[in-house]
C-alpha cells in the first residue's frame, strides 16, 4: 500500500492567458490532495473517493472498471469524476511497463472540486506518484508533472496549459510559458483564500475566452496585456515588493473580468479584501465561481471574508514549498 500527496495551488498571476503561451505564476498552497494505492491481483480499478461533491452532490462511490458503481447517480457525473483518475492510472501503467495492472484505490482531499486551487492536478499527480511507487518504479517529479499534464489534457480534451500539474508537482512557487517550466524563488507570502461555494467549468471558461479572443482584436490585446502583467509581477516577486504584486493582481482581476471569467461573488470577495486593506485581490483559476486569492499579512481580510455575502469559506494557505511526496509505503 502506498500513499502519495501533492498540493493545491493558487495562481498570483497568468491563469487563462498561459493557454495561449502567455507565462503564469502559479503558487502551491498548504492544502493537499492524498491518494492512497493498492495493487490489486486482477486488474480491476475501485476507486473510493470521501466526501466527492459535485455539483453540490456529495457522494460516495466505489466502482470498477467492469462493473456498475454503488450509488446512484448519472453516468456523466460519474465519468466527470473519474476521468482525472482513470487517466493517471493510464499514466502509472504505461510508466511502469504493466497494462494489466489493478488498484484499490482511496482519495482524501482538503482542496474544494472546481474551485480554481487545482484539485485535480493534484488528485492526477499524487495518483501517478502512489501508483507507480506501488509497481517499484519511482519517477521524478518533472516526469510526474510531464505525465500528469497529458493526463489533464486528455481529460479536458485539449484545453490545459502545464501549469497546475507542474506546480502541484515541483511545489513551491513556478513559471510556466508553453512547455518551459522553472521553479522561482519565493517570499513566503500572506496567501488568504475567500471560497464562495461554488465551481466553475474550466473547459467551458476557456472556450469563452477563446471565443472573444477570436472575435475581436482588443481581447487578443488584453489576453496579451495578462502576459505584461506576468512579467512585471515576476520582478516584483524576486524584489519581495508585496505592495506592488498586490498593484498587479487587482489589474490582473480587472482584465480576467473584461474577459468574462469573474462572477458577482468572486467580485464581492475581492472588492471585500481591498475595502479590508488587502494589498491586492484577485480570482483564481479557470473562474466563474469559486474561489479569490488575497495578499494581506493582518487578519482584516479573512474577517471582512467572514462577513461578505456570498463568501462561504475564507482560509490562510500558506506557500507550500513541498511538491509531491511520499507518505507512507
Ligand atoms: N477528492 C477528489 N476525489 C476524486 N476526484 C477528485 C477529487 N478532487 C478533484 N477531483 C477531480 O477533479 C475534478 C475537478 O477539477 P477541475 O474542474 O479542473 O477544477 P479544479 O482543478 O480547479 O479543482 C473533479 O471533477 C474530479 O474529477
Ligand atoms: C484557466 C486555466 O489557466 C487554469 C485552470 O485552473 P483550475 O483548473 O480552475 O484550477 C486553464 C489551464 O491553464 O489549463
Ligand atoms: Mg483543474
Amino acid at each position: 500500500m502506498t500513499t502519495s500527496s501533492a498540493p493545491g495551488k493558487i495562481y498570483l498571476f497568468g491563469e487563462h492567458a498561459v493557454v495561449y503561451g502567455e507565462p503564469a505564476v502559479p503558487c502551491a498552497i498548504e492544502r493537499r490532495a492524498r491518494v492512497t494505492v493498492e495493487q490489486r491481483e486482477d486488474s480491476h480499478l475501485r476507486v473510493h473517493a470521501d466526501d466527492l461533491s459535485l455539483d453540490g452532490f456529495t457522494v460516495e462511490y466505489s466502482g470498477a472498471t467492469d462493473a456498475a458503481p454503488d450509488i446512484d447517480v448519472s453516468e456523466s457525473l460519474i465519468q466527470a469524476a473519474m476521468g482525472y483518475v482513470d487517466a493517471a492510472v493510464r499514466q502509472a501503467r504505461d510508466a511502469a511497463d504493466a497494462p494489466d495492472a489493478g488498484f484499490d484505490i482511496t482519495i482524501e482531499s482538503d482542496i474544494p472540486l472546481g474551485a480554481g486551487l487545482g484539485s485535480s492536478a493534484a488528485v492526477t499527480v499524487a495518483g501517478i506518484d502512489a501508483a507507480t511507487r506501488e509497481l517499484c518504479v519511482e519517477l521524478e517529479a518533472e516526469e510526474i508533472a510531464d505525465r500528469a499534464f497529458q493526463a489533464e489534457y486528455e481529460v479536458q480534451e485539449g484545453q490545459a496549459s502545464r501549469a497546475d500539474t507542474f506546480c502541484s508537482a515541483m511545489g513551491g512557487a513556478v513559471r510556466v510559458e508553453g512547455d518551459d517550466c522553472r521553479a522561482i524563488d519565493a517570499p513566503d507570502l500572506p496567501i488568504v483564500v475567500g471560497f464562495d461555494g461554488g465551481a466553475g467549468d474550466t473547459g467551458e471558461l476557456v472556450a469563452g475566452v477563446r471565443e472573444l479572443r477570436e472575435t475581436y482584436g482588443f481581447a487578443a490585446n488584453t489576453v496579451a496585456a495578462i502576459g505584461d502583467i506576468v512579467r512585471e509581477g515576476e520582478r516584483s516577486l524576486a524584489e519581495g515588493d508585496i505592495e506592488r504584486l498586490g498593484e498587479l493582481m487587482d489589474f490582473n482581476h480587472g482584465l480576467l473580468e473584461a474577459l468574462g471569467v469573474s462572477s458577482r461573488s468572486l467580485d464581492n470577495m475581492v472588492w471585500a479584501a481591498r475595502d479590508a486593506g488587502a494589498y491586492g485581490a484577485k480570482l483564481t483559476g479557470a473562474g466563474g465561481g469559486g474561489c479569490i486569492v488575497a495578499l494581506d499579512d493582518s487578519e482584516e481580510t479573512e474577517t471582512a471574508l467572514r462577513f461578505t455575502p456570498g463568501c462561504e469559506e475564507t482560509f490562510r494557505a500558506g506557500l507550500d514549498r513541498e511538491g509531491v511526496r511520499l507518505e507512507e509505503q
